[in-house]
């Protein structure tokens, strides 16, 4: 049953598409309705989560924020699975790069999403759950990232509860694991997906590296999360 509104959510049931594209801010929510949606519409406001509806490509898609951290993701990608039947989020973020295999502005497509929170202890499993990307998902978007000639990395990543971490170097030792780079929501938003039978897949923009101190600038970004934001909207696209 599908109860909406939700404490978190002002919209009602089928303002939302099925497909949902989540960046971490509300405001890039709002940036990228406004570069990428036609005939878009603002359906949620609630503590500023922003939420937009439109079109692109003449697909009904969705926009919304997911803020910062797996707590929150968690309570969004929650709502919109089981109580806005979302068949579909894409998590659209920036991640700092940990390997040397990536580099700024690179995207990576995350293949598994590690991660040092103890969110799964929720689901009682009687072992360690390894949160991956739904494969056909993953799949689409790395062909169209190589059709449209995007430097693009796929891997695990880790999901840190922390940014400000009180031991930097402990980055470094998810390095030999093979680990990619770090963010801070991919792994909560692909144990719900798992939980509710749904489609989850994280793309990240590469925006500043833990090894060399570099740092995209904000106008890189855009035009770097513009890529990422493309091939999100044109896998969901696909998809269909
Ligand atoms: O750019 P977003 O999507 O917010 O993602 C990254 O940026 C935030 C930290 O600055 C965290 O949310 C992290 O996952
Ligand atoms: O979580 C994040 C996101 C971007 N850069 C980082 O160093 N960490």
């Amino acid at each position: 049953m599908y109860i909406t509104p939700t404490p978190h959510n002002e919209a009602a049931l089928g303002e939302i598409a099925k497909t949902v594209l989540m960046p971490g801010d509300p405001l890039r929510a709002k940036e990228i309705a406004d570069a990428f949606l036609e005939d878009y519409t603002c359906v949620n406001t609630v503590r500023n989560m922003l939420a937009f509806t439109g079109t692109y490509m003449g697909k009904k898609i969705s926009v919304m924020g997911s803020g910062m951290g797996m707590p929150s993701i968690g309570i969004y990608s929650y709502e919109l699975f089981h109580h806005y039947d979302v068949d579909c989020i894409i998590r659209v973020g920036s991640a700092g790069g940990i390997s040397k295999k990536v580099g700024l502005r690179d995207i990576v497509a995350v293949m598994g999403a590690s991660t040092n929170s103890n969110y799964a202890s929720q689901f009682h499993l009687p072992g360690t759950f390894a949160p991956i990307a739904d494969f056909s998902l993953l799949r689409h978007a790395v062909e169209i990232a190589e059709a449209k000639g995007l430097s693009i990395q796929v891997g695990n990543i880790l999901s840190s509860d922390v940014f400000y971490n009180d031991l930097p170097e402990d980055s470094f030792t998810w390095e030999k694991m093979g680990i990619l780079a770090v963010e801070m929501e991919a792994a909560a938003l692909y144990m719900n997906a798992a939980r509710a039978g749904k489609k989850a897949l994280g793309l990240m923009t590469i925006s500043d590296h833990l090894a060399t101190g570099e740092a995209l600038s904000s106008d890189e970004r855009q035009t770097g999360f513009a890529e990422m934001i493309g091939l999100a909207l044109d896998t969901a696209v696909t998809m269909e």
